[in-house]
């Protein structure tokens, strides 16, 4: 059974910090900004890869500190992503995040993450968040794959309908539940 808890994070108006300026701190980072475009991220890090600069030009928010990881960095934060090639330090800030209540997230070290990231299915407002357990990301891909497939760029439309509806529905909870149930009936996914 899959215990994990999914929610879905403001990243605006939270803080972000990313250890690591490679592939894989690139491959994080870019799953953060492409979901929340706005997403205040800092990532520190010695090194970073052209393609990680790259990307991060389209995001003049992300903050970049050219150096090692300092405990400091920690300060202020709400999540923390580790994307480094260093084991040890990945340990450290985990113990350290632990200490101060912050969530952290080591990329490709489960025992070490206190959140994994998600495959991310996006049609307009619609995301659907994908876990595999951490048993195969490359299924939770392929999963992904399959969805953007099958649903229709028309969800939005139907969305945008269905908030227009529930704006003008007033009164008795109940009776709204009823009329919103009614009208979503025979949508997509008839059974
Ligand atoms: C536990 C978790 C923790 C976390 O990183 O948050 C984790 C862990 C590990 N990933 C590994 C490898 C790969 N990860 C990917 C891809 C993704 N990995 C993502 C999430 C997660 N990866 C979390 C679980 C999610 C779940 O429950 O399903 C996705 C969904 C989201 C994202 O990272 O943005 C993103 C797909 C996005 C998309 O395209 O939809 C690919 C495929 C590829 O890149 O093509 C490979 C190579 C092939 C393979 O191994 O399958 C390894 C072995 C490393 C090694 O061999 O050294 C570990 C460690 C281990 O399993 O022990
Ligand atoms: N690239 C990939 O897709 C995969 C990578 N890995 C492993 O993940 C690790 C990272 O891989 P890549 O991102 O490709 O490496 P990379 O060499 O592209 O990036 C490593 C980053 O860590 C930074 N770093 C090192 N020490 C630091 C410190 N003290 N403080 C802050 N930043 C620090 C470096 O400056 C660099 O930006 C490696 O151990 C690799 O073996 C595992 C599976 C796949």
């Amino acid at each position: 059974m899959n215990e994990l808890f999914p929610i879905f994070l403001k990243l605006d108006r939270l803080n972000t910090l990313v250890v690591g300026g490679g592939n894989v701190a690139l491959e994080k980072a870019s799953a953060l900004l492409r979901n929340s475009p706005a997403a205040q991220v800092t990532l520190v890090a010695p090194m970073f890869r052209p393609d990680t600069l790259e990307f991060l030009a389209d995001y003049p928010q992300v903050v970049l500190c050219e150096r090692g990881f300092e405990l400091a960095d920690l300060d202020g934060r709400d999540l923390v992503i580790c994307a480094t090639d260093n084991r040890e330090l990945h340990e450290m800030i985990n113990e350290t995040c632990a200490a101060r209540h912050l969530l952290c997230n080591v990329a490709d070290t489960p025992d070490l993450c206190d959140f994994y990231l998600g495959s991310i299915v996006q049609k307009g407002d619609l995301k659907i968040a994908i876990s595999t357990n951490g048993k195969s990301p490359t299924l939770a891909k392929r999963i992904r794959a399959f969805l953007e497939d099958v649903i229709p760029e028309e969800i939005q439309e139907g969305l945008e309908g269905m908030e227009a509806v529930r704006k003008t529905l007033k009164g008795d909870f109940q009776e709204k539940i009823r009329v919103l149930n009614e009208l979503t009936k025979g949508v997509i996914f008839r059974k």
